[in-house]
């Protein structure tokens, strides 16, 4: 791997992208190697939660414009479509994933964030989508998920004018989740990690599908799928585990069985 760096500590991956000099802009290696990545850790039983963040001071500005020139019609949709995939697979892995956001989330740094279940920031973090200043517009999938995650009037705000916005702003709006001080950064998404990797992968798994799935679908479809997926879920032997557990008043072990 050239653009990004894998960390295995067991029940965490760690995904760093890796090009600090350029602030870890996103080019298409690095599409490619992130899908490479995170499928290692799809296939890992040992990992449970996957980490995304930046080496350097930041989590990613985005595309990398400096190959924008050799871009004409037809490979500039194929690297938005390019990324907009590794985005949408990244989003629906089964697996829970944490955007740790060291320092500026821009255009697709900001998109691939926006692509994880959790976004934890440094106060120091800024986050924006600038592509209008460049003449264009977000093409990793920040059209489609801002306006989901925040609503479309903060979404318009931040897309027509390109501003970037604080940590504190972004957590305000819900576009984060958590703000820390960047000292304690690692530590706080870690323990965040270490949470969910306790609870049980196949809930986990369906309440991802559900709320990703369903959002787009017709309440009665989204809701007929949440009824369906009891199904599944009480034929788990961590369903078991965890009814057991309530009952004898000791902490559940899940296995993902
Ligand atoms: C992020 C900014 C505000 C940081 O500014 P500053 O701290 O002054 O650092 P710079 O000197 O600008 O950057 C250091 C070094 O990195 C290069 N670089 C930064 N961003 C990119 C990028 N997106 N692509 C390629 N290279 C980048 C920068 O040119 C410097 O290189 P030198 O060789 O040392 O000059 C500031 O960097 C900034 O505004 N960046 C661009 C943010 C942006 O517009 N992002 C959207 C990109 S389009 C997109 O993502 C499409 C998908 O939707």
């Amino acid at each position: 791997m050239e653009t990004i760096v894998i960390k295995k500590e067991t029940p965490i991956g760690w995904i760093y992208l890796n090009r600090p000099d350029r602030l870890n802009a996103i080019n298409q290696q690095m599409i490619k190697e992130l899908r490479q990545g995170i499928d290692e850790m799809v296939y890992d039983s040992d990992i449970k939660v996957i980490i995304i963040t930046g080496n350097g001071k930041a989590f990613s500005a985005g595309a990398d414009i400096s190959r924008f020139k050799e871009l004409n019609g037809y490979t500039a949709w194929q690297f938005a479509k390019s990324g907009r995939e590794l985005m949408d697979y990244i989003e629906n892995i089964s697996k829970p994933t944490i955007a740790m956001v060291n320092g500026y989330a821009l255009g697709g740094g900001l998109e691939l964030a926006m692509a994880c279940d959790i976004r934890i920031a440094a106060e120091e973090a800024q986050l924006g989508l600038p592509e209008i200043n460049l003449g264009i517009y977000p093409g990793f999938g920040g059209t489609q998920r801002l306006v989901r995650l925040i609503g479309k009037g903060k979404a318009l705000e931040l897309m027509l004018t390109g501003d970037r916005i604080s940590a504190k702003e972004a957590e305000k709006i819900g576009l984060v989740n958590k703000v820390v001080p960047l000292s304690n950064l690692e530590q706080e998404t870690r323990n965040f990690a270490l949470k969910l990797a306790e609870k049980p992968p196949i809930s986990i798994a369906l309440i991802k599908l559900l709320v990703n799935q369903g959002i787009d679908l017709p309440i009665l479809a989204g809701l007929n799928m949440e009824s369906l997926g009891w199904g599944v879920v009480f034929s788990t032997e961590d369903e078991k585990e965890g009814v057991s557990a309530f009952l004898e008043k000791r902490k559940a072990q899940f296995k993902g069985k």
